[in-house]
Order: structure tokens, then sequence, then C-alpha cells
């Protein structure tokens, strides 16, 4: 079974991914919680009742009765994202952030018409792809009615010459995926949240998959843009690269809504491989593995998966030590897709054998690769037992890169401490680059008795770790509300201040998610 094959998800608020498919959490992990002081705290509370939202007439009118949902289910269903805080927010009934309504257009022409009423009628509107935000970039400081633009699915304009393809944004990944094999194409994105996400919120924070180092991340993918906002039409990318003043179709990627809809993008395609092969590496330390897959980065060549994890988080993934021959040290996963791989991956097992790795063969490969998104279905039994999960991510250059993994964990582990909730911190790199890479953390903890709380407090120590240790508030998750002053602090105010200048000429009237990505001026 290949990405192509996984079927379109239907989330549900507040427990992650199909709901048919649940996970326990095994034995011996229960056993470890016990350690980090982790007890059950109580049942899921019921959320408290709501009534019908309301939608402006002109709405209505504009996009049909049907098209058009103020029930408190549909609201419901579009409430924040995914996530720790999200969730436990949603398990507490907590029903701020509802949208008002929940708007389904269909085409271009009706998400211009939509931004143009709500323009008039100064009403904040939230676009709203998958739903699968982390950083709170569903939930804008003011009431608002969201869109969803499940309707924009259209897979059309495939070039096979210049290998493209146009996307709409309410397309999910699967769907993609899925239509894209029907031609012998694969976009190659694949993103843990992969089963949920789509089209537009990837390109709208710049998502990065699993499979960055063979096919990029996903504004390296996009070719095109076409973006609608308050004031008419934006379309970007007559050409692969133009030398016509700067590139604005980066000012879009990444923009999360606030200053416009994606409502389709043009992406480079590849062939689908007729060749997957993945496999488990060991290295003694992470500083081993990290000098090993910063040459692969460097000098190449270049894996099209390529993650190393560090000590606790190897510790953690392998229930059976005996994965790593019975040593210590720290499991580094290898990915090759395409064709002729064979060559590639003996010039990749020259290089790490060079700088120390031991091979550990398939099975480690096939086991990641076959768990690859089970591990999200893991949090929510984990916050049923009493543990707080949650994950954040920064990306810095290799110089910089041991120096920021130990500020952040200090400043966790200090954090959470202090609170009296020692932590697990795990770490990985998974996304390299010639200059530097990225880093995620998990954080593994008792809930104390106010978790949303106890993690603002522990993710601020870390935000301030990160900017003092030089590495970025986000590499792939965005900024949302959640990283909106680190992002503030980490450009300065006269960025801050050029971007709000864009905002006001696109949206006179500030109903573009409003407090997300930008402070309000
Ligand atoms: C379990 C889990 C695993 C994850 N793993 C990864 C990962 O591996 N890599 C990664 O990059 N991210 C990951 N994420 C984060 C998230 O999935 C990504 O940010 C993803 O790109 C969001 O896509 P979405 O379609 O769900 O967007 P949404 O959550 O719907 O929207 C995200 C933001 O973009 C805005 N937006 C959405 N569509 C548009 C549009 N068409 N035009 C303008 N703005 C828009 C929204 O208003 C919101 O602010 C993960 C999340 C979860 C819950």
């Amino acid at each position: 079974m290949t990405e192509s094959d996984l079927p379109v998800v239907q989330l549900t608020p507040g427990r992650w991914g199909d709901p048919a498919q649940t996970v326990e959490v095994p034995e011996a992990a229960l056993a470890a919680l016990k350690h980090l002081g982790v007890r059950r705290t109580g049942v899921a509370v019921e959320a408290e009742q709501v009534v019908d939202g309301e939608a402006p007439g002109a709405l209505v009118e504009l996009l049909g009765v049907e098209h058009v949902k103020v029930d408190s289910d549909s609201r419901w269903a579009h409430t924040r994202g995914y996530s720790t805080p999200d969730l436990l927010r949603a398990r507490a009934g907590d029903r701020a952030d509802m949208p008002e309504a929940v708007l389904f257009p269909g085409s271009h022409e009706d998400v211009l018409g939509v931004l143009r009423v709500c323009s008039e009628l100064g009403l904040a509107v939230v676009p709203y792809a998958g739903g699968t935000s982390v950083v709170g970039g569903l939930a804008p400081s003011r009431s608002f009615v969201a869109m969803d633009l499940r309707r924009l699915d259209q897979v059309d304009e495939l070039d096979e010459i210049s290998r493209t393809v146009r996307l709409g944004a309410g397309l999910r990944g699967t769907a993609a995926e899925a239509a894209l094999k029907d031609e012998g194409y694969t976009l190659g994105h694949f993103p843990q949240s992969y089963e949920g996400a789509s089209i537009g919120g990837y390109a709208a924070t710049r998502s990065s998959g699993q499979s960055s180092a063979g096919y990029g991340r996903f504004d390296q993918m996009v070719v095109g843009v076409t973006v609608a906002t308050p004031r008419g039409t934006v379309e970007l990318g007559r050409a692969p690269m133009s030398a016509a003043g700067p590139d604005l179709r980066q000012l879009w990627l990444g923009s999360e809504g606030a200053l416009g809809i994606i409502t389709s993008v043009v992406v480079r395609i590849r062939p689908r491989p007729v060749e997957r092969f993945f496999e488990g590496w060991r290295f003694g330390s992470f500083a081993q593995g990290l000098d090993a897959i910063r040459r692969l980065a460097q000098d190449g060549p270049l894996p099209t998966v390529l993650r190393l994890s560090d000590e606790a988080e190897t510790a953690v993934n392998l229930a059976d030590p005996e994965v790593l021959g019975g040593a210590s040290g720290v499991q580094a996963i290898v990915g090759f897709e395409g064709t002729a791989t064979a060559v590639r991956r003996a010039a990749v097992a020259e290089v790490l054998v060079d700088a120390g790795g031991e091979p550990l063969g398939e099975e480690a490969g096939e086991t990641w690769r076959k768990g690859r998104y089970r591990a999200p279905y893991l949090r929510d039994p984990l916050l049923d037992e009493g543990a707080l999960v949650e994950t954040l991510e920064t990306a810095g250059f290799w110089s910089k890169l041991p120096a920021l993994k130990a500020a952040v964990t200090d400043a966790l582990v200090k954090s959470l401490g202090d609170q009296g909730t020692p932590p697990l911190v795990l770490c990985h790199v998974s996304h390299v680059y010639e200059t530097g890479a990225s880093l995620y953390f998990t954080v593994v903890c008792a809930q104390a008795e106010d978790p949303i709380g106890q993690w603002r407090q522990a993710k601020t120590a870390a935000s301030t770790a990160i900017a003092a240790a030089g590495g970025t508030i986000t590499h792939h998750h965005g900024v949302g509300t959640d990283h909106r002053d680190a992002y503030a602090a980490e450009i300065g105010p006269l960025a801050i201040e050029s971007l709000q200048a864009v905002k006001r000429v696109l949206d006179p009237n500030n109903v573009l998610s409003p407090g997300i990505l930008l402070p309000e001026n």
C-alpha cells in the first residue's frame, strides 16, 4: 500500500484521525508513564449546547442556502484545529472560537463574491482547508464565518510535458494523490497530517512532508497561485522562474489566510516511483548521526526520506532494542523512491558507513514506513491516561543546531520540572538543507491541574530559547495565533509594518483572518 491508496478521512472534532482506527497505548508505555507521575485526571466533559448561528442574507443569496450552514454541528466541526490545547479545549466542552456560519463556495468567483460581501459588512472570514492547523490558525480575534474550501477540488490543466497540474485549494492530499496516480504521477507531499490536510492548507502554511529530502517542501512544488482577495484576483506564475521583480508567489505561500484566499495552485508533479525502499541505520550518538546526514545534505547524494532520531526518541520508538544489534545509539531512517534506487542507495550507504553508520536493514525502515501515520493516533489515548503530549518544531543552520537542540530541551525540562511535571523530551531531524535542518520535539509529561496553562508556560520557555539560540519559531507548522508574537519579534517591526501595509491594500476592511499571522494594527 502507498499513499495514493489511503482513503479520504472525515476528521471529527476533538480527536485525531479516522474514528475507526483507534490505537491503544502499549503496556510498556503505560508503565513508563507512571514514572513521569502520569495519572488519569477525569472524564471528558460534554460540550455545552449552543444555538444555531446566523448568516447574512447576502451570503445565502450568493451561495444558495444549501451551501451556508449555521447549525451547531457544522459550526463545531469547524472550530479550531488539532493542537493539544485545541484537543483539551474540545474535551472541556469549550465552544469559544466557533464560527457563526460555515460557507461552502464552489468556485473562485464564489470566493470573490463572499469576500466582497464580507468586506462590505466588516464580517471576518477564515479559510478552512483540512482543519489540521496546530498553531491556532483557525481561531481569529473576533467573531467570524469559516469558509470551507472542500468544493474547490479540481484536478485540471495537467501538462505532461512541463509536469505540472492545477489543483483546487480544497482538495485533500489523499484525493490529489489518488487522482494523480490514475495519470501515473505523484506530488510526493506526505506530511504526518496527510489523512486530513488539503492543498490550500499546505500552500498557506508552507507545509513540509516526510519525503522532503527528495521532493522538497510544498512551497518549492508550487509554480503558480490564484488568490481571491476583497479587492479582486491575483494570478501569479506564468513561468517556473522569472526575474521580473520580487517573486510575489512567496507573499501568499505561508500567508495563512491573512492576505487572501488561495483558490488553486499549479504544482510540479513527478512520475510515480517504480521502486521504493526504506532502511534503518544506527549511529553511536545523535552528534555522529547529525554529522552524517549533514554530509548527505551538503555533498549528496540525497535520499528521498532522511530522518534521524536522538537517543531519547530512539529508545522510545524501538520497543525492541535488539533492532540496534543490542548496542546503544540512535536510529536513522533512509528511504529511496524513483528509478534505479540501487545506485543511489549504494552511494548513500558509502557516505553513511564512512561517517560511522551501521546498516540495520529493511525491517527497521519498513516498520517506520508502515507506522508513519499512526503516531498521531497515540496522542488521544495518552491524553485519556492523563499525559500531556505535544510537539513543537524549529530550524537553524548546521553550526547552531546542537546548541539550539540543547537550549530547547533545557527550557522544556526546566519549565515543566518547575511546575512539578518533569517531562520526557524527544527530538528528531526530518527536513534537511545544504545550510541547516529542522528540529522536531515531542514532549510527554503528566498533566497538571490546568494543562493548557501548563503547556503555554512550557511553550513560552521553548520559544524564548529558540529565539535566543538563533532558530526560527517554526519550520513548517506555521504562525497562526500561537506564534504570532514570536514571529513579529523574529522579523522585526519594519518587516511586520510592511506586511500590514500590504494587507491594508488587499483587505482594507480587515476581514481576512484578523489576528492570525499578523498582529492587528
Ligand atoms: C497530527 C498532525 C500532524 C502534522 N504533521 C505535519 C507535517 O508533517 N508537516 C507539516 O507541514 N504540517 C503538519 N501538521 C500541521 C498541519 O497539518 C499543516 O499546517 C497543514 O499544512 C495544514 O493544512 P490544512 O489543509 O489542514 O489547513 P487548515 O488547518 O485548514 O488551515 C491552515 C491555515 O491556513 C489557512 N488556509 C487554509 N486554506 C487556505 C487557503 N486556501 N488560502 C489561504 N489560507 C488558507 C487557514 O485559515 C489556517 O490559518 C500536522 C498537524 C497534525 C494535527
